[in-house]
């Protein structure tokens, strides 16, 4: 068996044969299927598509069968016999998960070259029985012609043919014939390109993978180097999601072994945007990516929305590294003058010295604030002992007595944990903050980069949550004060030493079954540290991907970051912490940038984080909006000074803009009615509100008592097909149809910042319909 991803190199014309396994549970039956020549039809790349999805369903069965033996030899043996049960069964699951997603749509792809060889492309490599190459992995090098040669610059390349697939069944083909001399061989020309045909399906409310129209100039973004930061700007609707989607699989595929074990962690703005992309990877065969909203950033919390902008600015801002060190310096402190403990009856006085000895001490471990503390406590303890001890002996005229137990008498005496906890308070990040935020002293103390009237602004009564805003600064405090309990520091060494026994027996076991895997054509599937990971002596094992997203020190191989325009200083800040190597792909639009710390020029943006080694690349296509729609947009952006440069588009769009009158008081019934119509303009599919926040509540409800349950809510409301959402919300989100409330105010409440109407102007995919009861934004009208 071998299933892994090396060129396929199978000349065209000449009558090659692959020999697959017959179907069923029954004896191996050998049959041959002939590669289908050059000019094949329909029914030939049937039946070779029909071969392909039979070895996809030999395999499912082969490692089933491999996972059920595994799991029935039970957990007996060894350690190391165990670690290597574990890594199979690992690696069978695994293997399962990724050949069960990639059934949808298998194959989408031909190349016919210049020598002869012809190339399927797919989403998986795939190897007949017999070690022949029956299809290669879209990412592998050999593939990338697919996506490259134009009829200028042909690569070797005859004919690009596009196999259109409904789930398993070839519904047509499409092809490129880039040598001219093939058209008299070739018979087949087939309607809609593939392109088109994918941009003009309906939305499911979920977005899909681009994996079998790639254009160029997006490729070439897929399968930029690894290294430093790549920034990848472009205007609305031009594939910037889906190719950052397709880089981070293409990375996982690159560089497996690297980032397998480190993760990849992908970013976006909210969770209902979350919940829209997080189909993508799996549909490629990838599941090992840890996908957090800005709002989750600090694991354990989830931020609500910062609902003043000039609040959100202000915490953006990256003074923050410094008032929140000073914040966590000014809760260690000594006492102005000497204080009397009283242990074991005894009075001992407590010098501001003995204190000043005991922060110093704490301070030059260079510890994290909490971890520091246990230093400072033992510090303090032991000279209050001491003193005690010199007390004693002079009352009991020096018989030498064991006073050994007086440290410990000392450490729970109540008046010494008060005057401990004084000087310096054991703190986590949530309390920090909360003071910061409730005690206008201590921020004022701290914080003279932050005018008075910022300091007011910033002020809030304990208890309240915390917001998108505040995640930056959480996850900068837990930086500095570290670990809380003060056991924690031996128990993370005793997990520590732990960890390392079970990533040498993981090692051993990963050593022996290597060769097993490779004569079966694995590679790279399992790292020692998932198999560790699984044997773990605490807790429920978890992979990579869990352990990373619920662990803040946890740091990747690559992060993606969408919408990246939109990230404060202070959000950058703690990305970049959790990518050492700054290995990162940031995708988004200047133009679209509406919340308060918005980027307005990238190397600006990055400047703070890394040198020069900024690269940026532009999209230039709107693969999305209809060039009606978008001439609008692009209207109204210039009208409203704001400079977007102009996209071409792929399609023409079959629906004028509709502009409505409506009086104030109407607007939402003409909204509810507008969903209608939409739908019956388009026939089925979504079609999204987009409101004021004023009026988004009242919008929801008149919509859901006209159509009930088809209203989508929560994260996973679009896979309904109505929605209605603030501008802010619909960020990099799309829909077949869109109902767009009263722009002058949506202009209005972003604080006259054109974005959020940009963004809204741009989501739909073929109707749009404007409802309006005050004036028109300018360049509305021609
Ligand atoms: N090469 C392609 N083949 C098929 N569909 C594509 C291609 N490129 C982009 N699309 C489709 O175009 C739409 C817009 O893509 P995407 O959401 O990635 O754009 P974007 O640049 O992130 O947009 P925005 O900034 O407006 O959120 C999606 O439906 C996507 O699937």
């Amino acid at each position: 068996m071998s299933d892994t991803n090396t060129p396929a190199a199978v000349p065209a014309q000449q009558t090659t044969t692959h020999s697959v396994r017959g179907s069923g549970q029954g004896p191996t039956q050998e049959r041959d299927v002939a590669l289908p020549p050059l000019d094949a039809g329909l029914e030939e790349e049937r039946e070779y598509v029909g071969l392909l999805y039979q070895r996809l369903d030999d395999l499912r069965e082969e490692k089933q069968a491999q996972l059920a033996k595994v799991r029935r030899t039970g957990a007996v043996g060894t350690m190391q016999n165990q670690s290597e049960r574990d890594a199979f069964a690992t690696m069978y699951e695994d293997r399962l998960a990724q050949l069960n997603a990639v059934d949808d749509r298998l194959v989408f792809g031909r190349l016919d070259l210049d020598s002869g060889e012809c190339r399927y492309i797919g989403r998986i490599g795939l190897t007949s029985e017999g070690r022949q190459r029956l299809m290669l992995d879209w990412r592998a090098p050999e593939a990338g012609v697919f996506y490259q040669a134009t009829a200028f610059d042909r690569q070797g390349v005859r004919r690009r043919r596009h196999l259109l697939l409904k789930r398993r069944e070839v519904q047509g083909l499409e092809d490129e014939v880039l040598d001219t001399s093939v058209l008299e061989e070739s018979t087949e020309n087939h309607g809609d390109g593939a392109l088109l045909a994918a941009l003009k399906a309906r939305r499911t409310g979920q977005m899909g993978d681009i994996v079998a129209t790639i254009q160029a100039e997006q490729d070439r973004i897929i399968r930029a180097d690894r290294s430093g930061v790549l920034v990848v700007q472009g205007g609305p609707g031009t594939g910037k999601t889906a190719v950052a989607l397709h880089r981070a699989a293409y990375l996982l595929y690159a560089h497996r072994d690297r980032l397998k074990s480190a993760g990849v962690l992908i970013v976006g703005p909210n969770s209902t945007f979350m919940s829209y992309i997080e189909r993508v990877l799996p549909s490629l065969g990838e599941t090992g990516v840890v996908m957090s909203s800005l709002a989750d950033l600090y694991p354990g919390v989830r931020g609500v929305e910062e609902t003043d902008p000039q609040v959100a600015q202000i915490k953006g801002r990256l003074d923050w590294v410094d008032i929140i060190a000073s914040a966590v310096r000014a809760r260690q402190r000594n006492i102005p003058e000497p204080r009397i403990v009283t242990v074991e009856g005894v009075e001992v006085t407590v010098t501001p010295k003995m204190i000043r000895r005991g922060l110093e001490r704490a301070r030059a471990t260079g510890k994290p604030y909490n971890e520091a503390r246990t230093t400072f406590v033992k510090v303090v303890v032991k000279e209050i002992a001491e003193k005690l001890e010199r007390i004693l002996e002079k009352r009991s005229a020096g018989n030498g007595a064991d006073r050994s137990y007086l440290v410990e008498e000392v450490r729970s005496s109540r008046e010494v944990r008060v005057l401990l906890n004084l000087c310096w308070l054991p703190r986590t990040p949530q309390n920090l903050l909360e003071d910061l935020f409730s005690k206008p002293k201590y921020l004022a103390a701290v914080a003279p980069q932050l005018t008075a009237q910022e300091q007011r602004l910033l002020q809030r009564s304990p208890g309240t949550a915390f917001t998108v805003a505040d995640a930056p600064l959480l996850d900068e405090a837990a930086e500095l004060l570290g670990e809380l309990d003060e056991s924690a520091g031996r128990e993370e060494a005793r997990q520590k030493a732990a960890r390392e026994k079970d990533l040498e027996n993981a090692r051993k076991a990963v050593e022996n079954v290597t060769p097993q895997m490779a004569e079966m054509g694995i590679e790279g599937f399992l790292s020692a540290e998932d198999v560790a990971a699984l044997n773990a002596d605490s807790g429920p094992s978890m992979s990579a991907a869990e352990r990373a997203g619920v662990d803040r020190t946890w740091t990747y191989g690559h992060v993606v970051v969408d919408e990246a325009q939109e990230l404060s200083p202070m959000q950058w800040h703690v990305l970049f912490r959790r990518v050492p190597l700054k290995s990162v792909t940031a995708v988004g639009d200047i133009a679209q940038g509406s919340s308060p710390s918005a980027s307005t020029d990238w190397r600006e943006a990055f400047a703070p984080f890394i040198d020069d080694r900024l690269r940026i690349e532009e999209l230039t296509v709107n693969y999305r909006t209809p060039r009606i729609m978008v001439e609008l947009a692009e209207r109204v952006a210039a009208a409203n000074g704001l400079e977007v440069t102009s996209l071409r588009t792929v399609r023409e769009g079959d629906f004028e803009p509709i502009i409505e009158r409506v009086d104030a008081q109407e607007l939402i019934h003409a909204a509810v009615t507008g969903v209608a119509a939409e739908h019956e303009r388009i026939g089925e599919g979504l079609v999204a509100v987009i409101a004021p926040a004023r009026l988004l509540e009242s919008t929801r409800e008149g919509l859901i008592s006209a159509y009930g349950q088809r209203v989508g809510r929560g994260a996973g409301s679009m896979t309904q097909d109505i929605v209605a959402m603030t501008a802010e919300e619909a960020k990099g989100l799309e829909f077949d149809a869109v109902v767009l409330v009263e722009p002058a105010e949506l202009l209005e409440e972003a604080h006259g910042r054109i974005g959020s109407l940009y963004v809204a102007l741009t989501r739909s995919t073929h109707s749009l319909r404007v409802l309006a009861s005050r004036d028109l934004p300018a360049g509305f009208s021609v």
